[in-house]
């Protein structure tokens, strides 16, 4: 007998013979265990009492408290509280697949209506607990476990409070990439709004397996968190990424909250697993749920099973049960073995309780059952609902083959999800189990100490995950190269293995506006051919600050602005020009602003031509093909346009070089003795920098006049940014122009930003690699949004007729629009 010589070695706490470990916290370890009367696997949590501070010991009385009156179908459900010497022991149900975390590690992300799933239950529970007035403070996917059928069991409520009313709290709890950035910041904060940041970064680590704000130090975790950038990438769909930046927003005044969570709409998009968890979500409406209600009714089977197996007498179930009284064994045993009826041959029928003229037993006045004298004998069929006719290791819920191997007590191995995803149980796996694993972090005074570093997941451990596994990128459609004559970036990025987002996505503002070294924009080097070069060997993939320094080395010692001016019909550029000084976004009086916008290689005929049928082209389920065809005719007519064809590199802007010294001091650029012009565009084709999409920072333009002077040859930013405001919602325009983008199949880099002129307002960015970078701003406060489309890179007619039909879209949904 296998069984009994198995369990010999088993250790014995209370009713539970106590297997390997499975788990391990702070102050910690989880071992699996299985109740010998319900037969039902547990998961028990044991503290060393002794070995915690005060300030242990009351987060610890905190979490028992917590956790004896939560229960959500989403939560792990605890069933008792052991106390025996110096240690604490949590007893609760037991999710056999494992942390959400460790799933990640092994699949990499997940597709959206996966997401959706565990996302909705996810926010489910956290519902509950707000509707409760309780914060978690600790939402990981660490300490989300995935359960039977893959459903969410939200654990650990080690650092959950109480919180009431507009009640905020100090203590520093969670961890870093998890963190909200008021917490970053030391402040006192409201810790449902710090729960929904946290639901931010875990949706993000979903749909992305990698996290918005990869750091490798607290302090640049803090400065990424604190830009307020969230770089998003572009196979996550418009609706979730909006849905992402609402809870990461960087004001927790402004961040939704959970009701506003449950209701976005990319959580009810349909597809067969929302179903489900609409119906889930509907059927526990958070505000209607009353924490354990005390149900009246006790189930006569288990309470004539209980008497019999547990030598307890009828009163004794009954004062534990309907007192709730969790360091009973009683009561413990008696909600093992409910929970195992209702998962059993009852679920769903309604039947739960036996029926009238069935066999029961009149238990008490307070037992609200059939009346019928007790008969202290089971039937077959009652023994079968409570599932315990098999023996030891046979059923699936009872079996031991988990809890009773030969290993030692103490080992820790990993649960046997690996087999549930028909993975091989690699031995790196099991090694770095615990060693991948983030603690969460607990802190009254400091913000984070040294040693909070050492809690920094390995750099980039889910990213990494995506390079060995390439697949995990979605191809680029076949066929489906965008419309317009873009660079070929867009299949280049496809392809593209991501190393570290902030190489491949537009730098955060600050870095943008850094002054020296740094160049804007594509040359006429081949992009594709150098992302190539880059994707063989991404570590060779310069930094902005790299190139900058490289070109620095190369061309002289001082600290230059450059710019990109342009196009390569320009006719050269002699004369530095002044540098662009603020946002294009900035608002400017109207006066600097042209109030139209119109190309100079196409006549307003040609694009309004362009635009109609543009809007026939949508009309026709956008079929593009007639558009395009029209706006290559066009562009072949336009002498002097610099218009590039589908499958053709970026054309070449010429480049210009401001001498920062000379513009600071104002001196004549003529009078410079550092005139680096000249040489920069003799070796334009050598610069390797600034080959980033979007990447932007202070720039001008020439025209295409081929005039000598930059006054009369340069087309101001102004002149190429065009402005309109519209007066749907803000939020709407931006679904707008993203779902556009995505019809054109235009990749976009999505930013968000403030913009402080002329009061602090919200904009965000969408940059496209073809140089056209569109900011929408809420104008205060009329709450109208403030669009202005920049071309930043080349006076490319391509970029303003991309210009004129995103407008064409914003025009045909809100026909109250205007222009500046
Ligand atoms: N009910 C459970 N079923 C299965 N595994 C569990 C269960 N509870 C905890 N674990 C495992 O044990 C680990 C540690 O548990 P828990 O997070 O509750 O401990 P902790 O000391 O509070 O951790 P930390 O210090 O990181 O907050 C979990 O991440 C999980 O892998």
């Amino acid at each position: 007998m296998a069984t009994p010589r198995r369990r010999m070695g088993l250790e014995k706490i209370g009713l539970y013979d106590v297997g390997r470990a499975i788990g391990k916290g702070n102050f910690a370890t989880v071992r699996i265990a299985r109740h010998s009367i319900a037969k039902t696997k547990v998961a028990i949590k044991s503290i060393d009492v002794a070995a915690l501070d005060r300030e242990n010991l009351v987060k610890l009385e905190r979490e028992v408290k917590i956790v004896k009156i939560i229960d959500h179908p989403h939560i792990v459900k605890s069933y008792e509280i052991m106390r025996i010497d110096n240690m604490l022991y949590i007893v609760s149900e037991y999710c056999s697949s494992g942390e959400l975390y460790e799933t990640l590690i092994e699949k990499g992300r997940v597709a959206e209506d996966v997401a959706r799933k565990w996302f909705s239950e996810t926010a489910s529970a956290v519902s509950y607990l707000h509707s409760h007035g309780i914060v978690h403070r600790d939402l990981k996917a660490e300490n989300i476990l995935l359960g039977k059928n893959s459903s969410i069991k939200l654990i650990d409520f080690g650092f959950s409070n109480f919180q009431t009313g507009d009640q905020l709290l100090n203590t520093w709890c969670g961890s870093p990439p998890y963190a909200a950035p008021e917490l970053l910041l030391g402040n006192s904060y409201d810790g449902m709004k710090a729960d929904i940041w946290s639901m931010g970064v875990l949706l993000y680590i979903l749909v992305t397996g990698g996290f918005p704000f990869p750091s490798d130090s607290v302090n640049k975790l803090k400065r990424s968190v604190l830009s307020g950038v969230v770089k998003i990438p572009y196979w996550v769909s418009v609706e979730c990424a909006d849905f992402i930046r609402k809870m990461l927003v960087l004001n927790p005044g402004k961040r939704y909250s959970i009701q506003n969570v449950l209701q976005h709409r990319w959580m009810y998009i349909r597809d067969n697993v929302k179903k489900n968890q609409v119906q889930l979500l509907e059927a526990i409406p958070s505000s209607s749920i009353d924490i354990r209600q005390q149900s009246s009714k006790l189930n006569p089977t288990i309470m004539m099973f209980m008497q019999q197996h547990g030598k307890w007498s009828e009163e004794q179930i009954i004062d534990a049960v309907l007192g709730r009284d969790f360091e009973s064994p009683i009561f413990a045993t008696y909600e093992l073995l409910a929970d195992k009826v209702k998962k059993g041959s009852l679920e769903g029928t309604g039947e739960e309780y036996p029926r009238r003229g069935s066999r029961g037993s009149i238990l008490s006045g307070k037992v609200n059952v059939d009346e019928q004298p007790l008969t202290p004998t089971i039937s077959a069929h009652q023994l079968a609902q409570l599932n315990l006719s098999s023996p030891d290791c046979d059923s699936d819920d009872s079996s031991n083959s988990d809890l009773c191997d030969d290993s030692p007590l103490n080992s820790m191995e990993p649960p046997n999800h690996d087999r549930q995803f028909g993975l091989p149980r690699g031995l790196d796996v099991i090694g770095n189990r615990f060693e991948n694993r983030r603690h969460t972090l607990c802190a009254s005074e400091q913000l984070l100490s040294p040693n909070m570093i050492g809690q920094f997941p390995p750099p980039n451990l889910l990213l990494n995950n995506f390079m060995m596994n390439p697949l995990g990128f979605p191809p680029m459609p076949e066929g489906q190269a965008a419309e317009f004559p873009l660079p070929s970036l867009h299949t280049a990025l496809g392809t593209f293995p991501i190393v570290d987002y902030s190489k491949m996505l537009p730098v955060p503002k600050s870095e943008r506006r850094a002054s020296a070294g740094e160049t804007l924009l594509p040359t006429n080097i081949d992009l594709q051919q150098h992302l190539a070069n880059l994707s063989a060997n991404p570590a060779s993939f310069p930094t902005v600050e790299e190139e900058g320094r490289s070109y620095l080395s190369k061309f002289g010692g001082k600290r230059n602005t450059v710019h990109s001016l342009g196009n390569q019909m320009g006719g050269g550029i002699q004369n530095p020009i002044p540098r662009y000084q603020r946002s294009p976004y900035a608002k400017a009086p109207p006066t600097e602003r042209r109030s139209s916008w119109a190309s100079p290689s196409l006549s307003a005929q040609q694009t309004n031509h362009l635009e109609t049928l543009f809007k026939k082209a949508l009309q026709a389920n956008n079929d593009m093909s007639r558009l395009h065809k029209e706006f290559k005719n066009l562009s072949h007519g336009c002498a002097q346009s610099q218009i590039t064809n589908e499958g053709s590199s970026l054309a070449c802007p010429q480049i210009s070089i401001t001498d920062e010294y000379n513009r600071q001091h104002n001196i004549a650029p003529s009078a410079s003795s550092f005139d680096p012009v000249s040489i920069f565009q003799k070796n334009a084709q050598e610069v390797v920098f600034g080959q980033r999409p979007a990447t932007a920072i202070g720039f001008s333009s020439t025209s295409f006049s081929g005039m000598s002077t930059p006054e009369q040859t340069t087309r101001s930013m102004d002149e190429r940014v065009r402005s309109i405001v519209c007066t749907i919602p803000f939020a709407e325009v931006i679904e707008e122009l993203k779902s556009s983008l995505n019809i054109l199949k235009i990749p976009f880099q999505e930013t968000q930003e403030m913009v402080f002129e002329p009061q602090a307002t919200e904009m965000r960015r969408l940059s496209l690699p073809s140089g056209v970078e569109i900011g929408v701003a809420v104008l205060p406060p009329e709450h109208k949004a403030h669009v202005e489309f920049a071309i930043i890179n080349t006076d490319s007619p391509t970029s303003e007729l991309l210009c004129d039909q995103l407008i064409c879209r914003l025009r045909m949904v809100d026909p109250n629009w205007s222009s500046e």
